[in-house]
């Protein structure tokens, strides 16, 4: 590949001691039948797909296995996650039971504090994460955007986070810019994901705009008219949003400034 042709492609990246060129991370959940969250799956080159021990894949209850099978015929890397939790016990027998089932030690962290806007508990998060990680888990933790509650999560070993966009499945997308421009700000060389709220393309590309090193979503794509195209947005949404992080975005002015400069005398004034 020459060098023009590379600038065509992201950087790849390291996550959890895995050499990926795919900044999206995608869910299984919600997809109206198992065949189509195969080709969304496919179509959106995710080369981590995160599953539920508790909750149902694609479809109905029945298509589960189905669904189960298709994932793990895709070959990609398992997220299992430990949605419906609400404690850290809860957290962690889940994940426990996850790394049996699944034959890994990634986890997604997912301790939920309140079921009505289903925002993650950060005391029982940081809890449960300390536990996880003694115990040999890759812990990808599903926090709020608050900076403390990142230190914390740091603090007991966390070397990825994931704070919230915005309440799962409300796809506002960003609601506190500054507060993820605060966390990536502080930690210049922790994996940060945006997991959860990321409602249109445009929303996934301010996050990776911002330096965040990846995406994780479900809802906006399964729950869309014509899911395995949304998918397809998405992962064009996130490579762009990520190329242009790398070529350095333009710092906004004040002031209007032109972009043609004008040097010298105006060409019709020479003939006068
Ligand atoms: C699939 C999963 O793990 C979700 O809990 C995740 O947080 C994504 O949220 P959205 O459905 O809002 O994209």
């Amino acid at each position: 590949m020459n060098d023009v042709n590379k600038k065509e492609t992201n950087e790849s990246w390291e996550i959890a001691g895995k050499t990926l060129s795919s900044r999206l991370l995608i869910g299984s959940a919600l997809y109206p039948s198992p065949s189509c969250m195969e080709d969304a799956i496919t179509i959106s080159k995710s080369q981590i797909v995160t599953v539920s021990l508790r909750r149902a894949t694609a479809g109905e209850n029945n298509d589960n296995k189905q669904s189960w099978n298709i994932i793990k015929d895709l070959g990609l890397n398992i997220l299992p996650n430990t949605a419906g939790s609400h404690s850290a016990k809860e957290a962690i027998t889940t994940a426990r039971i996850a790394r049996e089932a699944f034959g890994t030690n990634w986890i997604k962290l997912e301790v939920i504090g309140d079921q009505y806007n289903l925002q993650p508990d950060p005391f029982e998060t940081v809890k449960a994460a300390e536990v996880l990680i003694k115990e040999g888990f890759e812990v990808f933790p599903y926090t709020t955007d608050d900076l403390v509650v990142s230190k914390r999560l740091v603090d007991v070993g966390c070397k990825i986070l994931m704070p919230w966009g915005s309440m799962i499945g409300s796809g506002k997308g960003l609601m506190n810019p500054d507060n993820l421009k605060a966390i990536r700000n502080y930690f210049p060389k922790l994996q940060l994901i945006i997991d959860a709220g990321i409602g249109k393309p445009s929303h996934a590309s301010q996050a990776m705009e911002l330096g965040y090193d990846g995406i994780l979503l479900n809802s906006a794509i399964a729950l869309s008219q014509d899911p395995i195209k949304m998918a397809n947005a998405f992962r064009l949404a996130v490579e762009a949003g990520r190329l242009a992080y790398e070529a350095g975005i333009m710092q906004e002015r004040e002031f209007a400034n032109p972009s043609t400069p004008i040097v010298g005398t105006p060409f019709w004034h020479q003939f006068d």
